[in-house]
């Protein structure tokens, strides 16, 4: 495909309806849940969480807490279940990788220059190919916020291109990865808060799903604002007018910013609205979040036994 045709068929999109979305983003998060309901939708949305730390001072210690957490979030209750993933900087993925080896739970891994993408292209793929090696199941790549917006987009198409080629595995480690020698599923990160319209992110979204794309992930978590219900709604319509187009799903992870119970099922009630119930499972949608999974963990205690356990009872994430 020439830049002159993908900028074409880009700009060819229709608009999104700003006030449209906004108001049906809200109309959704009034939607009310009975007790019954939010019992399961508690537990769906524990296992969607990618449980995330990215920070310069993480440690193989604090790494190898947030495995045990992710694999036994509340200790006291065995029917509690696992999260989805783990996500870390890719100097993490091995001990990520050893801590929870067996389990079932992903290893998902930022690269591409994470969180700004602003590295030359061969050290973005260096970057990937090490997390990728060391036993991700999952990259998240962000993609050059520059590029897009000053109109680039087969630079960030054929970005997306590269390093999914790059999730392929290149080597079987005995069995020994996580990922068996499968490669890694690849989720676009937008930076959606870099992204201004929501024209862009729909724009963005189809640039990314044609590129290859297994999850679109609206941002960092490193910037404000982080992910949004109408930004969530932009990519959830895209990805279920792609499948309409190409028979093909796409999942979507809203992260950062996510923090209450509240704020994961007006998500879960977004998906079953707009993507349709296909989307509501960890296959097809993603939490990425750092704090969320002890609100959740309260909510779900305090539904169980009338009892308010407060923050002090669960270790922190
Ligand atoms: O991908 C997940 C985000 O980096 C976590 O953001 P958060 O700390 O606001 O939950």
């Amino acid at each position: 495909m020439s830049a002159t045709e993908l900028r074409a068929f880009l700009h060819g999109l229709p608009g999104v309806d700003q006030v449209g979305a906004e108001e049906r983003a809200a109309r959704l998060a009034t939607r009310s849940i009975k007790t019954s309901a939010k019992a399961q939708a508690i537990d769906l949305a524990i296992t969607m969480v990618d449980l995330t730390t990215l920070e310069g001072a993480d440690t193989p210690g604090k790494v190898r807490a947030l495995c045990a957490k992710g694999l036994r979030p509340d200790p006291g209750d065995p029917g509690v279940p696992r999260v989805a993933a783990i996500c870390v900087y890719p100097d993490m993925v091995a001990t990520a990788v050893e801590a929870l080896r067996g389990s079932g739970v992903g290893v998902a891994s930022v690269a591409t220059a994470f969180p700004s993408g602003r590295a030359p292209m061969e050290a973005k793929l260096a970057d990937t190919r090490a997390a990728v090696e060391a036993g991700a199941t999952e990259i998240d790549m962000v993609i050059d916020r520059g590029a897009f917006l000053a109109g680039d987009y087969l630079k960030v198409y054929e970005e997306i291109v590269a390093t999914k080629e790059a999730c392929a595995a290149t080597s079987v480690d005995g069995g020994k990865r996580a990922n068996d020698g499968h490669g890694a599923h690849l989720k676009v990160i937008f930076e959606t808060g870099e992204l201004v319209t929501y024209d862009n992110v729909r724009r963005a979204s189809w640039l990314a799903m044609r590129a290859g794309a297994d999850f679109i992930k609206t941002s960092t978590g490193k910037i404000s604002p982080a992910a949004t219900l109408p930004v969530t709604l932009v990519m959830l319509e895209a990805v279920r007018d792609y499948r309409a187009e190409t028979g093909r799903m796409v999942g979507v992870k809203p992260a950062g910013g996510i923090r209450t119970t509240k704020d994961a099922i007006k998500y879960l009630v977004l998906v079953n609205e707009t993507a349709g119930p296909d989307w509501l499972t960890p296959d097809w949608f993603r939490l990425g979040a750092s704090s969320l999974l002890n609100d959740l963990l309260m909510q779900r205690r305090k539904l169980a036994t009338g009892v308010y356990s407060g923050p002090d009872y669960f270790t922190l994430d």
